[in-house]
Formats: C-alpha cells, structure tokens, sequence
C-alpha cells in the first residue's frame, strides 16, 4: 500500500485544527490504515517536512497530506512540487480554506480523510501550479492565487493579528480579514505598477492590487477570478486601479459572488508569463503568506501537481503535460 504522511499544524485555528487530527486519528485506526504523523512546530516547518519526505520516498509514490490552514497547504506544495512521486493531500483545518472550496475537498474532516484513503471517493488529479520567482535566488509556488499590493498588505496584517487569534476561538477569524480589509481600504497608497502578461505590458499609475488566480477562491471566499480553472495551464490575472474607497468597498462585497469583474476598474487577462514590477517595493503574498515584494516573475507550470481532490480533470486538455517548472 503506498504510504500516507500527515503533516498536522496544530495551532491551526487557534489549536482548534488539534480536535481535528484526534477524529483522524481514531478514524484511522478504526479503518486499520498506516501512516506516518508529523506536527509543525514553527512556520516553515511543513515545507521542510514535505521536502524531506518527498526525498526520502526516493522515487516510490505517497501521498502526504496537510492537516491546517491553507498557509500549512502552500509549506507542503512547497516541499513537494518538485517530486512527480507525490500526491499531495488536504484536510481542512484552517479558518480560510480556499483550496477546498476550489478543488471539492469537503469541510468535514472525515469526508476530507475518505479522499485520501478511499481511492474510490477521491481523483488523483493533476493540477496547474504557479511559480513565483522572487530575486535571483528565491521562488515559491502557489496553488490557489498570488498577489501585490493592497491584498497583500491585509494578508500580512491579517496573519499578524493578534485578534485574528482571540476570534478564531469562536470561529469568527474571517471578520478580522474583513475589519483588516476595511482599515487598510482607508489607509492604503495606491502604486504605480507595469504588469508583462506574455509580453504585453500594461502600465498603471494608482493600482490597489494585482491577483494572479490559479482557482476561483480567495481570501476566504471571495470570488476573485470567476472564470479561473485550476488545470487549463493558464493564470487568471485581476487588476483593481483607479478606484475610489468606497468604490473598491463595493467591489470587495461583489466580489463574494464574482460580480466584481462588472466594474471598469477591474480588469481581468489570462496569461502563462507574468512579470510585476514597481517603481519601489511592493509587498507580495502567496496563497496569503507573506512571499516578499516586487519585482516578481510568475509562470503558469500546467499540471505540475497531482492533488486528491474531490473533483475530476475535466480532461479537455489532455495534451498539457507536466512541463520544466521544477
Ligand atoms: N507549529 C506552528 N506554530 C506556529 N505557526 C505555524 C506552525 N505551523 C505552521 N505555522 C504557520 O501558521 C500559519 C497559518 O497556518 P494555516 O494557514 O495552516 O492556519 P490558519 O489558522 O488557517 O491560518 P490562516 O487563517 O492564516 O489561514 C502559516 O503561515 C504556517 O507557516
């Protein structure tokens, strides 16, 4: 059988992700399954152990899956993407959970552990992933979206807050992003800022942000790239400019039901090749962790990934293979 490896970040949730792995674990032993159990103990963690047991695997397959947030998801693709071995797998146990709702993964943990360990309930699917090259040392990918700008600066203030931990004991985490967004909406500078999208260059003078989506589903729900789909080997990029406050709080509330692209000052592109700069720095998120800043390069790796999802590969485009991302 091939072998499981949970990576669990217990202070998920606000420790709450703990109560989660307990079920897992009396689920798994009354289904008799092996594994193998790792729990983070710092941020990075799970990219350091994913990394070390994709390698250790030594080309045979397995499947590691995160127990956490979506941030313990990004540490583990981090660690993993490089190793065709590797499936890669999820139980939700974070307060966003995006991933999930783009790739069909139930909200119940049990339901969540059937796709790992019923190979009948859940697909190997291959996925697109995004590879960010941050300087000439760093990259980093990301499976649910990227961005620059203002939703970059609530994410880093969101996953500092220190309420966000007070509320997330009564599963109300998601209202701090939302009072975050609300702030900085009032604070924020916009940005002169030059996005390439496969060579074309769109230079603006006052950008809010850029997002480049890989899946619908954004910080928590929001609906930013309605048409994105996780395995067409293409990026959906969001630009917000020229926009008042009050406007862009319009936008961010449409935006729950993908109504936003309706504004002019939303612009949507699709493209393989992205590079975003500034004339200064500007902070950079993926999958909401904080990546760095700009300049950044961004690629489209088509179906770089294999994920257990709840979802099938449409399979309309077959002829897209894992290419030289890695
Ligand atoms: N043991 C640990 N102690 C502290 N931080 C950790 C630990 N393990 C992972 N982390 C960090 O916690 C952050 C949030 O993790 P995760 O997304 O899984 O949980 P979350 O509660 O859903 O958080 P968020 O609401 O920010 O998504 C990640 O940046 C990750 O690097």
């Amino acid at each position: 059988m091939e072998k499981i490896y949970f990576i669990i970040n217990p202070n998920a949730k606000n420790g709450s992700c703990r109560e989660i792995w307990r079920n897992i674990e009396i689920e798994l032993e009354n289904l008799d399954i092996p594994y193998l159990a790792f729990f983070t103990e710092y941020p990075g963690h799970a990219q350091a152990l994913a990394e070390s047991l994709a390698r250790k695997a030594d080309g045979t397959t397995a499947v590691i899956a995160a127990v956490g947030g979506d941030g313990t998801l990004h540490e583990v693709v981090n660690g993993a993407a490089s190793y065709s071995n590797i499936t890669v797998g999820f139980i939700p146990g974070g307060s966003g959970n995006d991933f999930s709702r783009g790739f069909e993964i139930p909200k119940k943990s049990v339901d969540a552990l059937s796709l790992i360990v019923d190979k009948s309930s859940g697909h190997t699917t291959e996925i697109d992933i995004g590879k960010i090259q941050h300087n000439e040392l760093q990259e980093a990918y990301f499976m649910n979206n990227m961005g620059v700008g203002f939703d970059a600066a609530v994410a880093k203030a969101s996953n500092e807050s220190r309420m966000k931990q007070l509320l997330n004991r009564f599963s109300l985490g998601r209202l701090v992003y939302v009072y975050i967004l609300v702030k900085k909406l009032l604070t924020f500078r916009t940005i002169p800022i030059e996005v390439a999208i496969d060579g074309k260059v769109y230079k603006y003078s006052n950008a809010w942000f850029v997002t480049v989506s890989n899946q619908p589903y954004y910080g928590g729900g929001m609906k930013i790239a309605p048409a994105a789909i996780p395995d067409d080997g293409i990026l959906d990029i969001t630009v917000v400019h020229r926009i008042s406050r009050l406007k862009l709080l319009f936008v961010f509330i449409s935006v729950f039901w993908g109504k936003h692209t309706k504004f002019q000052e939303v612009e949507q592109f699709i493209g393989k090749s992205i590079t975003i700069e500034s004339t200064g720095e500007v902070l950079a998120h993926a999958d909401g962790e904080a990546i760095g800043h700009t300049p950044l390069k961004i690629q489209a790796c088509p179906k770089a990934l294999k994920i257990l999802s709840g979802k099938r590969n449409p399979g309309h485009l077959e002829e897209l293979k894992m290419n030289d991302c890695h």
